[in-house]
This record gives C-alpha cells, sequence and structure tokens, in this order.
C-alpha cells in the first residue's frame, strides 16, 4: 500500500496549477446518461474516483473513448446493463448518482446502496423519496435499489427536508427528462450543482433558478451531447492555500477562481494571509508570519464547507492563539484529531465540536489517513512538523488530490511517494 513520506520544516513557496471539480466532474459524468448523442468532457481531474466513474459507465456498456490531458467522450448509444454493482458502488459513494438519470433515460435502474463512510452514515432516502414523488417505485433487495419508471418520471413538487448536494442533482438530473414542471425546494446551492445544471442546459435542458434554494426544472423530451469544460476544484485550491498559510509561506494557483470560495478566503485572511485574485488564478501571502487561529462552523454553501474543516483544523494546531471547529454537517469528521495530537497538536473534541490549542510546532509520527479531507490535514501537518511524516492509507488522497506530491514538490515542500509491496 502507498504512503507518503514529508519532510516538514520550510515555507511553500511557487506556482501551481489547479485541476478539474472531483465533485463537479462526478455528477456531470453521471448526466451524460441523459444524452442522446455522444459528449466531450474537459478538464476532468485524472483521479481514481474518475477512474471508477468511468469503469462503472463502461461495465454499463457505455463507449468510453479517452483523447490525451484526459478529455473523454462519453457515448451511452451502445450502453446494454442498467445495473450499478457493489464492487464499484462500495468504492465511491457519488456512483449513487447514475440513478436518477439512468432511471429518468430508461425507466429502470438497479444501483447498489452505497455504504456508510468513516465520516458518517450518509443516507440515501431524500434521494429516494424524490424519485417516488416523481412516480418511480423503488425497492431495496440485496443490496440493491431496483428503481422503475416504466411510463417515465412525471414532474413534482418536492421539498428535501435536509440540505443534500447529492440529493439535488439526482433529482435535478432525473427532473430534465421528466413529464412537466418539477420543483425542488431547499435545494443545495453548491457551486458544483451550479456547474452541473449549467451543463444540463448544455445539453438542452430547460432549468429556472440555477443558484438558488428552488431549483424549477420543465421536462423535455430529449437532451443532446455538447462539449463541456469541468470548473476548477475549490476543495483542491482552498487545501493549498491553508497548506502555504499553515507553512508561512507565499503561493499562486492558477486556473481557479476566488468567487466560489469566499467563506474560506475570509477565514484565510482572519488567519493574516494577504490574499489577491484575478479571472484565473488567487494569490496568498503570509508574509512569514505565524498564523493567526481561527474559529468557523461548517454549513452548506455558501457558508464554510466541511470538505475544508479538517485542513483548518490542522492550520490551527500550529496557530497562534485557539481556534474552535464545529462539524455540522457529518458526525463523525473530526477523527483526525486523534492523529494530529499524536503529533504533539493540542486539540480537545467534545462531540461535533474540538478547540484547538496552537503550538509552535508539530512533531513528525507515523499517521493513518481515515478519509480524503483527513489525509490532506496529515499532509499539511506532516509539513509544519519536524522530522519525517509518514501517512498511511493515502489511497483515500488519491480520491481527490490529482499528483498531490508533484504539487507540493513544485511549492517546494519535501515529499515523496512510497510504493510498498
Ligand atoms: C461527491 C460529492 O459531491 N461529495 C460531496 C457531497 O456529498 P453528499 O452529496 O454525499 O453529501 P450530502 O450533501 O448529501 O450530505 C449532507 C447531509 O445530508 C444528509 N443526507 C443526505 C442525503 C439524504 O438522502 N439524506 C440525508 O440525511 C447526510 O447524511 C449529511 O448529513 O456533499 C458533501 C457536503 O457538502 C461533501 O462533503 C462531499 O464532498
Ligand atoms: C467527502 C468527499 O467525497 P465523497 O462524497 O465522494 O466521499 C470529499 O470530496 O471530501
Amino acid at each position: 500500500m502507498d504512503k507518503l513520506l514529508i519532510t516538514g520544516g520550510g515555507s511553500l513557496s511557487g506556482e501551481i496549477r489547479i485541476s478539474g471539480s472531483k465533485n463537479a466532474a462526478l455528477p456531470i459524468m453521471a448526466a451524460t446518461l441523459l444524452a442522446d448523442t455522444p459528449v466531450h468532457l474537459f478538464n476532468l481531474p485524472h483521479l481514481n474516483d474518475i477512474t471508477t466513474m468511468l469503469a462503472l459507465l463502461r461495465c454499463m456498456g457505455v463507449g468510453i473513448t479517452i483523447t490525451e490531458r484526459m478529455t473523454v467522450e462519453i457515448d451511452i448509444s451502445t450502453m446494454t446493463e442498467y445495473e450499478a454493482p457493489y464492487d464499484l458502488v462500495r468504492t465511491m459513494r457519488a456512483s449513487i448518482l447514475v440513478l436518477g438519470p439512468m432511471l429518468a433515460r430508461f425507466g429502470k435502474a438497479d444501483v447498489s446502496f452505497p455504504g456508510g463512510c468513516a465520516i458518517g452514515s450518509r443516507p440515501v432516502d431524500i434521494h429516494l423519496k424524490g424519485l417516488e414523488a416523481m412516480g418511480a417505485t423503488i425497492e431495496v433487495d440485496g443490496g440493491y435499489i431496483r428503481a422503475r419508471a416504466p411510463e417515465g418520471l412525471k414532474g413534482a413538487h418536492i421539498f428535501m427536508d435536509v440540505v443534500t448536494v447529492g440529493g439535488t442533482e439526482n433529482l435535478l438530473m432525473a427532473a430534465t427528462l421528466a413529464k412537466g414542471k418539477t420543483v425542488l425546494e431547499n435545494a443545495a446551492r453548491e457551486p458544483e450543482i451550479v456547474d452541473l445544471a449549467n451543463f444540463l442546459v448544455a445539453m438542452g435542458a430547460k432549468i429556472e433558478g440555477i443558484g438558488s434554494d428552488r431549483l424549477t426544472v420543465y421536462g423535455v423530451e430529449r437532451l443532446e451531447g455538447c462539449s463541456y469544460s469541468v470548473m476548477p476544484d475549490r476543495i483542491e485550491t482552498g487545501t493549498y492555500l491553508v497548506a502555504a498559510a499553515a507553512t508561512r509561506g507565499r503561493i499562486r494557483l492558477r486556473d481557479t477562481q476566488a468567487n466560489i470560495l469566499d467563506a474560506v478566503l475570509m477565514k484565510l485572511e482572519e488567519a493574516g494571509a494577504h490574499i489577491t485574485s484575478g479571472d484565473d488564478w488567487i494569490e496568498l501571502d503570509m508574509k512569514g508570519q505565524r498564523p493567526k487561529a481561527v474559529s468557523l462552523k461548517t454549513a452548506p454553501y455558501p457558508a464554510f464547507p466541511t470538505d475544508m474543516q479538517s485542513q483548518f483544523t490542522a492550520m490551527n494546531a500550529v496557530a497562534e492563539g485557539t481556534g474552535t471547529v464545529v462539524e455540522t454537517i457529518f458526525e463523525n469528521r473530526l477523527i483526525q484529531v486523534h492523529e494530529l495530537n499524536r503529533m504533539g497538536a493540542d486539540i480537545t473534541l467534545e462531540g461535533n465540536t474540538c478547540i484547538i490549542r496552537g503550538v509552535e510546532r508539530l512533531k513528525a509520527a507515523p499517521v493513518m489517513a481515515s478519509d480524503l479531507r483527513a489525509s490532506a490535514s496529515l499532509v499539511i501537518a506532516g509539513l509544519v512538523a519536524d522530522g519525517d511524516t509518514l501517512v498511511d492509507r493515502i489511497y483515500h488522497i488519491d480520491r481527490g488530490y490529482e499528483c498531490i506530491e508533484e504539487k507540493i514538490q513544485a511549492l517546494g515542500g519535501t515529499i515523496r511517494r512510497v510504493v510498498e509491496g
């Protein structure tokens, strides 16, 4: 199993490119199941989750052609299977996103239940209730969601009682081909949902209220393929900015956008970072200063993203002062705290809150990654620790960070992949 070996101490400085967004690319790839003609996608990140989604589409008979620089043509005209099997779904929760489009387009879909994962229980009840409101019959059998709508889906007025990113995406995709009008109330507003909606519109969907918490969709007869470039990854962007802040560095990130990161940039400024940005770049400069601890509470967009919480926890661990971090989206997303404490951090965990008293420096230790963003926090901790930190179970990090060691090396960090067995 691969590990990352990080020698801490230096400040990050330099310039790197930000990749396409994992969390926008995955629903967009699922949405290609709605198209009558081939779709061309640009700026897909080179990540294990993207490979898994391609494998899932391929195992259903979908034609996939990959050209250089991860430009992918997806052609569903050859599709023969309507089942997303357990072996693929269990490795990536976003596989559930094929349910809505497959049901809307073909009237049937068998999708393995995605399991719980390290960050919390993650049910899909709102996805299923919404599809039932649109006329689908759903049975759970042998660990599979078996959804049927032989006459097609019909528009409905749906109120989602929890703000859910995946639920909004599944129902939005399903509604594009449903008969009549669908209204999704209490919809999630994450930039990745806006990107998905823009992609659906590029294929011919009729959607009003994009970017708001009320999406109105007028179902159309068919959607046509198009060419589309996936938005930049705001979580990858935020992760490198926090790594630079923690190491008192100065970095410039290109091919990204500041306006999708407002809550994160505000917290970085509060931590003492000087931030400047243009249309497609962001620069952060700590002017050699130690960051100041910040307090934050995660909540749906436009509030502070849960996917950035563990990185800020790592920065706070070496910041001046005390910060409080409250996680409100997932019940078990503060477990990185135990690994950070093993590296000399001073963090107290009380339920969904952690209180972080900053220390001057951390001390290297062998640590274990428990999920994707927790892994990123351990890499940041390794960069500010004295000595060599070995991060185990980095298959989590490979789900979400393209070429992480090359990018950190380009910023002057000392990191390398240790390949074992
Ligand atoms: C691939 C992708 O885009 N993943 C993101 C997506 O995950 P994902 O779409 O799985 O997260 P959700 O927004 O659905 O989850 C938010 C909350 O709603 C709850 N819930 C969700 C669905 C449901 O049917 N019932 C229910 O109770 C969940 O348990 C959780 O407490 O949004 C999360 C919240 O921003 C991010 O951390 C993930 O990185
Ligand atoms: C939790 C995440 O991803 P997923 O929903 O795919 O597990 C993430 O990107 O931080």
